[in-house]
């Protein structure tokens, strides 16, 4: 509210290690002096963003995940600004990111790819309750919290690892639905991301994307909805969650409510 965010000020922070840096500004580790609190000081340059023409964009995004909370959700508690800068005070997720956990291990264990589709399914989930959707979700996007469950970290005014990252700088199009690459144009309904829960759980359990391929080829493999098969090394309920998010149609996705009853998430996290 404005009351609180006319109180904080920069200098009532102290400043840590930088997490990372992107497009409009930096992240760093930083306490509140006064309570000790531990969080994350996203710092967006207000200059950055006015040559993005991008300060509408901003603003929503704001008001948008100021308004969020949920467990698989990176906590937003407060944002103020001075004459450059634009601060977002987040949660602090201290796992770190998951593009990296995942790069580490190479792929995960069966138990650990359900309980993670299951924590982004409910995020979702609460995200379509909230008429909020399409947050762009793919590993580079989300982070790891204390307890080790994932973050939703990404909301628009994301910031960038340095290059580390995949070609997601340009935008990949690993994670779009076939609605999206064959339009060209961005309608966005609801089972988009029903269809990136498919692309993200396909690559917990394989480490690559379904449809990874040359630019060109990805687009034709996603709207034919020619994934590379999954190794037979995977259970047939997993392929089956798998397969039933990555349906051409939109109207034959799986539903959230249906990806968290789903035989293969009840067996690895119990009936929720
Ligand atoms: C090259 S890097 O890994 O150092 N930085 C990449 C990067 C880029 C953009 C945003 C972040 C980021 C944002 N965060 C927000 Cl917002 C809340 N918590 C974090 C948050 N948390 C976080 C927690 C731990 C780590 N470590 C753990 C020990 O190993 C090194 C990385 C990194 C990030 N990170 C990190």
């Amino acid at each position: 509210d404005r009351a609180a965010s006319q109180r904080l000020h920069l200098s009532q922070f102290e400043i840590g290690r930088p997490l990372g840096k992107g497009k409009f500004g930096r992240v760093y580790l930083v306490r509140h002096r006064e309570s000790g609190f531990i969080c994350a000081l996203k710092v967006l340059d207000k200059a950055q963003i006015a040559r993005e023409k991008a300060e509408v964009h901003v603003r929503r995004e704001i008001e948008v995940h100021s308004n969020l909370r949920q467990p698989g959700i990176l906590g937003f508690y407060n944002w103020f600004h001075d004459e450059r800068r634009i601060f977002l005070v987040l949660e602090y997720a201290a796992g770190g990111e998951l593009y990296r956990l995942l790069r580490r291990e190479g792929r995960f264990p069966e138990k650990r790819a359900a309980r993670y589709s299951a924590q982004v399914a409910a995020a979702l989930r609460y995200l379509h309750s909230k008429h909020v959707m399409h947050r762009d979700i793919k590993p580079e996007n989300i982070l790891i919290g204390l307890y080790g469950e994932l973050k939703l970290a990404d909301f628009g005014y994301s910031v960038h690892a340095p290059s580390n990252r995949r070609g997601t700088l340009c935008g990949t199009l690993d994670y779009l639905p076939p609605e999206m690459v064959a339009a060209g144009r961005k309608k966005y309904s609801g089972a988009v991301d029903q269809w990136t829960l498919g692309v993200l759980t396909y690559e917990f359990l394989t480490g690559e994307a379904p449809f990874e391929d040359s630019p060109a080829m990805t687009t034709r493999r996603i709207e034919r909805g020619d994934m590379k098969p999954l190794p037979a090394s995977i259970s047939k309920e997993a392929k089956h969650y798998v397969h039933s998010l990555l349906v051409l149609d939109p109207s034959k996705r799986l539903s959230f409510d249906d990806a968290l009853a789903h035989p293969w998430i009840v067996k690895h996290c119990g009936p929720r």
